[in-house]
């Protein structure tokens, strides 16, 4: 457990509240400050912690404090300039399958449903969504209805009630991603509180969206303000006591030696670490000023990378992947937002009703919500409920899907159309299955598709309750796609990944998660991948896309599983997703070099969109040159169709392309002499490839 996990009863002061962000932000903290009996020298109460704060917002209460503490610090935000001191990562790291699968099952992040604690908040407004079209009341046959199975999924346990006040729902935030993708608009206190009625959903709400536009303007303004500002020096290691004496004795970086003894003692005091991450991190901001002479930058980072790790429980090879994303202070903010619950976000079923009936339905039952945001028209936002949300009548007869709003994000992209054959490679338990079926008006088909038999109860489950009639549920390993079935018009890829999004969800990835693990699961994306877009049939009329996307934020799940696809598939090329925000894919990335098109893809962070922490790429799949490259064509094997299913394949089928046995080859012989070894058989020497890898990985 971290250290800050275990001060949660009397919490160290924030780390946010005197930190590396502008001027004014720390005005607007220092109400919090001034809470934190600071002056009494004992350990405060922990301010609470929000996401908004880290975006340089939170105004409200906080900004009726004048008390201005006079420092000065930058708000820049920096390139991340250690991003590229290592070399690459080896991204194309390959295992036999046979130790794949032994280790998969454990390490996927297998669901990527919400599951929200109990949480209070505000009441905000709900807008009108007349006129909208996926609204539109689809009439449909009597319900059946599913009471009985235990696999109900895990939302039916959520029982959201007023009782456990959440940090992040303390002050509710709406999913607003802006042009700058600022999450969230901050709402003066009593309008936030006002009575939610039918009647002023729609001038609540635009009232709502307009303040959010304005607000991330202004923030845009304030950045470029504070980067402009002169942020000379201040000695952030020196604290002033009441008679304004220094009395903080200014920060030295530990030495190799202290470091070691410090670990052998147990680790320093928490109030410790949380002043060295703050001083490394305001050193890194302006290395060359602030550093101790002779102190090199990779000491600084090792050491607020071990800090982040003890303090917020991770280990520290994750601690260190995670950080290396952002720059340094972006990464705080990443870490921060992690340790607060993401918004509960409800889907409408349209198969079975309209936003507006159930919002004013839940709204009677004492559920304070409001629509998501502009870019989805079936989302809502609960803010607070009487009612356990996973178990009222409405959830019952399937008005509702609880999912996070990420989820909706790939099967937006995606947009399956009425009528069109569509498979979901990895579906359960079918958040995304149920919506795309939905968006199908029940038309056409949907493969619901996933390897793990015991979670297609889940999924056939939520495909009833929804009453979704277009689904058809199987249980294959992906890798199997399309010699078990092809010629799809559209096909959604959720990949098993390592769950680096939703650690907010579920803190064990903070600690469950090694390199290995991180090798094998890339290595299955690209196998994944690669028979996901052998499934789509270039020849659709109406589609032949496909949609991969993970609940992961490592490059080497996504961008390099992506980038891996388009050098093995020249038939296929990334097209915009269609998402109107999120950040752009990485285009180069620790010393590696992807494809310029991987910017189309697009990076969800909670730190940044206040959901959880996503990646969606789209590809349009082309026909495929008469020429096949001469493996390919000698690895082509005829498709074998299900019976079932045969009248529904286009001629077209396209071939299951194969995957890159030149590339995974050292990987199977590191494999295979693992294996001997085991047996305690003498394997044979390296070969040449072999040596190399070993070599790597030593
Ligand atoms: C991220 S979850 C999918 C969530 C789902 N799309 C939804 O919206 O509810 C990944 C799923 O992949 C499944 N899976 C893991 N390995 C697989 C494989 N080789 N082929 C197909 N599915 C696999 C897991 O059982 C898990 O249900």
């Amino acid at each position: 457990m971290g250290r800050r996990a275990k001060n949660k009863q009397a919490p160290p002061e924030s780390l946010d509240s005197k930190t590396w962000t502008s001027k004014k932000q720390l005005g607007k903290r220092k109400a919090d400050a001034d809470n934190e009996g600071q002056d009494d020298g004992k350990p405060s109460p922990r301010p609470t912690k929000r996401v908004k704060d880290l975006n340089g917002k939170g105004k409200g209460k906080e900004k009726a404090s004048t008390k201005e503490k006079p420092q000065k610090t930058s708000k820049k935000k920096k390139a991340p300039e250690h991003a590229d001191e290592d070399g690459s990562e080896g991204w194309e790291d390959v295992e036999d399958d046979e130790e794949l699968q032994a280790h998969s099952r454990p390490m996927f992040n297998e669901s990527d449903e919400e599951e929200p604690g109990a949480f209070v908040g505000g009441l905000d407004d709900l807008e009108s969504d007349e006129g909208e079209e996926n609204d539109e009341y689809l009439e449909g046959e009597a319900q059946e209805f599913d009471f009985g199975s235990d696999d109900e999924e895990e939302e039916v346990q959520v029982a959201p009630t007023k009782s456990k006040k959440s940090k992040q729902a303390e002050r509710p935030k709406k999913i607003i991603p802006t042009q700058s993708d600022q999450s969230s608009s901050d709402s003066d206190e009593e309008e936030e509180y006002e009575r939610v009625t039918m009647k002023n959903m729609a001038a609540r709400s635009q009232k709502l969206e307009a303040r959010a536009v304005a607000e991330a303007e202004l923030d845009i303004a304030e950045a470029q303000a504070a980067a402009e500002e002169d942020d000379d020096d201040v000695d952030m290691d020196a604290e002033e006591d009441a008679n304004g004496d220094m009395n903080i004795e200014p920060f030295r970086l530990p030495t190799a030696e202290e470091r070691e003894k410090e670990k052998a003692s147990g680790g320093p005091d928490v109030h410790l670490v949380q002043r060295r991450m703050r001083e490394c991190v305001r050193v890194l901001a302006k290395f060359s000023k602030r550093a101790e002479k002779g102190r090199a930058r990779s000491e600084y980072i090792d050491q607020l990378v071990a800090d982040i790790a003890s303090y917020y429980g991770y280990n520290e090879f994750l601690a260190e992947k995670l950080f290396l994303l952002f720059p340094v202070n972006e990464a705080i903010e990443f870490f921060e937002a992690n340790e607060v619950p993401r918004p509960v976000t409800i889907r409408t079923n349209t198969l079975k009703t309209r936003r507006r009936d159930l919002a004013q339905g839940l709204v009677n039952r004492g559920v304070n919500l409001e629509p998501i945001g502009k870019w989805t028209n079936v989302g809502l936002q609960v803010f607070e409920s009487n009612v356990p949300i996973g178990a009222t009548p409405e959830y019952l007869a399937g008005h509702y899907m609880l999912q996070a709003a990420s989820s909706f994000l790939p099967v937006i992209a995606l947009s399956p159309e009425p009528n069109e054959r569509v498979l979901d490679m990895a579906s359960a338990p079918g958040g995304k299955t149920t919506h795309m079926a939905a968006l199908m008006q029940n038309t056409g088909v949907v493969f619901a598709n996933d390897a793990n038999k015991a979670r297609t109860k889940s999924l056939t489950a939520n495909v009833h309750r929804l009453g979704c009639k277009n689904v058809i549920v199987c249980s294959y390993d992906g890798r199997e796609f399309p010699k078990v079935m092809g010629g799809f018009d559209r096909v959604l890829l959720d990949a098993p990944c390592s769950g680096t999004g939703v650690i907010s969800k579920d803190p064990s990835v903070k600690i469950n998660k090694s390199e290995r693990d991180f090798t094998l699961l890339s290595h299955l994306q690209k196998q994944l991948i690669l028979c996901a877009i052998d499934s789509v049939s270039p020849e659709s009329k109406t589609g032949g896309y496909l949609v991969y996307s993970t609940c992961s934020v490592t490059v080497e799940e996504n961008e390099a599983v992506v980038d891996y696809a388009l050098r093995k598939r020249p038939n296929v090329k990334l097209v915009d997703t269609g998402l109107q925000f999120g950040r752009e894919g990485f285009t180069s990335y620790r010393g590696k070099t992807f494809n310029p098109s991987v910017h189309l893809t697009r990076r969800f962070y909670p730190h940044v969109h206040n959901m959880d922490g996503f990646y969606v790429a789209k590809f349009k799949v082309e026909k495929r040159s008469k020429t096949l490259p001469k493996a390919d064509a000698e690895e082509s094997e005829p498709v074998i169709v299900d019976d079932a299913f045969k009248a529904d394949v286009p001629e077209e089928t396209p071939k299951f392309q194969g995957f890159d046995e030149s590339e995974d080859a050292p990987y199977l012989e590191e494999a295979k002499r693992k294996r001997m070894k085991a047996k305690g058989l003498r394997p044979p020497p390296r070969s040449k490839a072999a040596a190399k890898l070993a070599e790597e990985k030593a």
